[in-house]
């Protein structure tokens, strides 16, 4: 048995039936094995086996009241993964599907790409079963309050700061930093994604989908080509999706798909922005009603999103970015781009390819930035929030945006570099998965066995 079957069996023991958090194990220890050839002491400290480990796993009830007086009762999740480079960082995922195994993936995935970032910021995810589909706003407060009532023990501005993902916008960092306030008594810069007036940062709403088409432009200019009139597919409709789509139209690149769990839209001469952001930002209301404003777009339903019957990787474009969740592309989706000509997959969200369709990126040999680099913007622009928070200060858009840029250039030079070092030239997969293990792995190892 190699050392990956050996750590897969032991989690499949230890924590069963965690589907996604072995996928995203063995994806990354798989790409591993070079550094391990080269560097033996990694094995001799037992690397693999403390770092595939949660350093603490807090699951809590949550009990809510609805508007008709019910109560309600949820599980909360917050994984603190790994502290070797800096305080906890990481979203809170408000959704049905959330469970144990997506909160550890995420969080181990999210230890690698804060790595990845060069900031101090260790590796944090957590989050809750719970739908914010349909629920009014008061039940929203309601919920975010009882979650925090039970999390504020465990969090703190050097200790761990949660953020912001699926179904976790400006509205419910609101309501839980409320409650953080009220039972502590402190105003300080435990969560990020705050609204501006009240400690948040400039460009924080924008980062991710920003920084994953900087990172983009990185790929397209070190092989001497350019965003400018490039055909984009993306999928996914929220706050990801929303800035991926405003930057591409910035850098002259036509954004022509867009997706919720409902369906995609498939506009041939460009979304339109305003009614996205209409639609998803102010009405929360499903994509379809697109149609009602542009109705020469043309809209198809799915039955079964996440199972990878993805629509908006079957039309012709030249670069792709899936920023909707996890596993939503599949290999006969990656086949069909290729097979339209696609040319760079750039992922917005966390693990949205199928191990079967980043093989099939990686052996066609286009450009393909898996999420861990290039969504890192989203990340790395709340440890921007978190400085700005400790130091009493606010930076101006532009120079959060600068930063940004630098950051995600960085990101692409580390990730391409270590491939090259490895004799893997291109491959970003096996560059950012050694280049931010290594900076874990030796942090962990100058601190001794805690
Ligand atoms: N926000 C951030 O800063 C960062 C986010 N990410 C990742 O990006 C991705 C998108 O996050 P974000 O845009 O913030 O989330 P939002 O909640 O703003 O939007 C998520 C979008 O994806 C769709 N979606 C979500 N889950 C499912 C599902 N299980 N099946 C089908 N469709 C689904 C939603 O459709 P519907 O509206 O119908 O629910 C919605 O359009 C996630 O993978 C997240 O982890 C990564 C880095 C940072
Ligand atoms: O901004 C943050 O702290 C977390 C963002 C996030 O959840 C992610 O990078 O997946």
């Amino acid at each position: 048995m190699t050392y990956i079957d050996t750590t897969l069996a032991r989690l499949a023991k230890s924590s069963p039936s965690q589907s996604e958090f072995y996928q995203a194990v063995q994806e990354v220890l798989e790409s591993l094995s070079p550094l391990f050839e080269k560097e033996k002491h990694y094995l001799d400290q037992n690397i693999i086996e403390r770092i595939v480990e949660p350093e603490r796993q807090i699951m809590f009830r949550v009990t809510w009241v609805d508007d008709k007086g019910k109560i309600n009762v949820n599980k909360g999740y917050r994984i603190e993964f790994n502290s070797a480079i800096g305080p906890y960082k990481g979203g809170l995922r408000f959704h049905p599907s959330v469970s144990a195994s997506i909160i550890k993936f995420l969080g181990f995935e999210q230890t690698f790409k804060n790595a990845l970032t060069g900031l101090a910021i260790g590796g944090g995810k957590g989050g809750s079963d719970f739908d914010p589909k349909g629920k009014s706003d008061n039940e929203i407060m309601s919920f975010c309050q009882a979650f925090m009532s039970e999390l504020y023990r465990h969090i703190g501005p050097t200790i761990d700061v949660p953020a912001g993902d699926i179904g976790v916008g400006a509205r419910e960092i609101g309501y839980l930093f409320g409650q953080y306030k009220r039972l502590t008594g402190r105003y300080e810069g435990v969560l990020t994604g705050k609204r501006i007036p009240w400690g948040g940062s400039l460009v924080r709403t924008e980062a991710t989908g920003y920084g994953a088409v900087y990172f983009a432009q990185n790929m397209l200019q070190n092989a001497g080509d350019h965003l400018d009139g490039k055909i984009c597919a993306v999928s996914g409709a929220g706050n990801v999706a929303i800035y991926t789509i405003e930057k591409l139209y910035q850098l002259g690149a036509t954004p022509v798909t867009c997706s919720d769990s409902r369906g995609m839209i498939y506009h041939k001469s460009g979304i339109n922005l305003e009614t996205l952001k209409q639609l998803k930002e102010t009405q929360q209301a499903p994509l379809e009603k697109y149609l009602d404003v542009h109705p020469d777009a043309v809209y198809k339903a799915v039955a079964d999103y996440a199972a990878g019957r993805n629509e908006v990787w079957s039309v012709p474009c030249d670069l792709a970015f899936p920023s909707a969740t996890q596993n939503e592309l599949n290999q006969a989706d990656a086949l069909a781009l290729l097979a339209n000509g696609c040319k760079l997959v750039a992922e917005g969200a966390n693990m949205p390819s199928t191990p079967e369709a980043v093989e099939e990126f990686l052996k066609a040999r286009i450009h393909y930035a898996p999420g861990k680099a290039a969504n890192a913007g989203g990340v790395a622009t709340s440890q921007l929030e978190m400085a700005q928070n400790a130091a009493m200060i606010q930076w101006s858009f532009d120079e959060v945006d600068l930063r940004l840029k630098n950051i995600m250039k960085n990101i692409f030079t580390n990730a391409w570099e270590t491939a090259d070092e490895f004799n893997q030239p291109g491959n970003l997969v096996l560059g950012a998965n050694i280049a931010g293990f290594r900076k874990v792995a030796d942090a962990m190892i100058d601190q001794g066995a805690v």
